[in-house]
């Protein structure tokens, strides 16, 4: 049985590692890190790697039909017993290197956005706007993807077809606002609102459009309970607001403002926590995480 360690680090993110399998495989790995206003926190949250590993899964399979995906295999004797239920065993493709994030609410960057120029990334927007609107139809709203820990930069359109070409930044724009489009209504009528999410594509030898990444979880997208949404306010998030609430309180003794590293988190956000995610999991899919594979 492999370890980790066997297989070379090619790319990492705050809470995630990309490894080389071979030339032909790549292991996609989740760690249990959970970030919140630009911190990785110091307090880890048991299980979330494998609730949004999980939660990949789910939307690779569901929406198998509108996009070609990345993944191999999420159970297979490759995957070191280490990380087991929370990596994929997912195919090496071309990146293409545009964030391509969907939205259908006004919230975030777009909002601050479309508060100085009324548009978001080029695409001109209705008056009257306010925090978390409901937006008639979903935008495209690519992004340059930022060095470890800056923010993405929204870019244009015309931008996109600069860098890829007119043909891809179609595809990349249809294909990002189709797929979002069928997540968010499963998400609906499981009572969570999916109001933004970001896509990494890959091309593969063939020349086709590949979904890669992670896709749509709790830290690629924005998910909301849909029984509490009300525009005009910033809406909680449906996982990370009690960390949130918890490092905003008196009671952690942190000010946001200052450069101090936020403090480790109390058992019971922890715990509040991890039992959101798996909520949002199985809400979302309907099925048990207790089935899931674990280490
Ligand atoms: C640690 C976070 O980094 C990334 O997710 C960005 N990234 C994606 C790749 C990649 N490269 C080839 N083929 C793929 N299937 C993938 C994927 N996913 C590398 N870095």
């Amino acid at each position: 049985m492999p370890q980790l360690a066997d297989y070379p680090v090619i790319a990492t993110g705050k809470v995630r590692s990309v490894h080389a399998v071979d030339d032909e495989l790549l292991l996609f790995v989740a760690s249990d890190r959970i970030s919140a206003y630009d911190h990785v926190l110091s307090t880890p949250i048991p299980d979330k790697g494998r609730v949004l590993t999980a939660m990949s899964v789910f939307w690779f399979d569901k929406l198998a039909d509108l996009a070609p995906n990345h993944l191999v295999a999420w159970d297979d004797p490759r995957i070191p017993a280490e990380v087991r239920g929370r990596a994929l065993l997912v195919r090496r493709l071309d990146m293409v290197q545009v964030e391509c994030v969907a939205r259908g609410y006004l919230t975030g960057s777009g909002m601050v956005e479309y508060r100085e120029t009324g548009s978001v990334c080029g695409v001109p927007l209705p008056e009257g706007l306010v925090e978390a609107s409901e937006l008639a139809e979903p935008i495209f709203t690519p992004a340059t993807k930022a060095e470890l820990g800056a923010h993405d930069e929204n870019v244009s359109f015309a931008h996109v077809e600069s860098v890829v070409g007119g043909a891809l930044a179609e595809e990349l724009r249809a294909r990002t606002l189709q797929v979002y489009s069928a997540a968010r209504e499963h998400a609906r009528s499981r009572g969570v609102v999916l109001a933004d999410t970001k896509f990494e594509f890959g091309v593969d030898r063939a020349g086709t459009l590949v979904l890669a990444d992670e896709v749509l979880t709790p830290d690629s997208s924005r998910y909301w309970p849909a029984d509490s949404y009300q525009a005009g306010r910033v809406q909680p998030s449906f996982d990370k607001q009690y960390v949130r609430d918890w490092l905003t309180s008196a009671e952690s003794g942190w000010d946001r403002k200052s450069d101090a590293p936020p403090p480790a988190l109390p058992a019971e956000v922890v715990a509040a926590t991890r039992a959101r995610y798996v909520e949002a999991y199985e809400r979302i899919t309907g099925l048990s995480f207790a089935d899931w594979p674990s280490a």
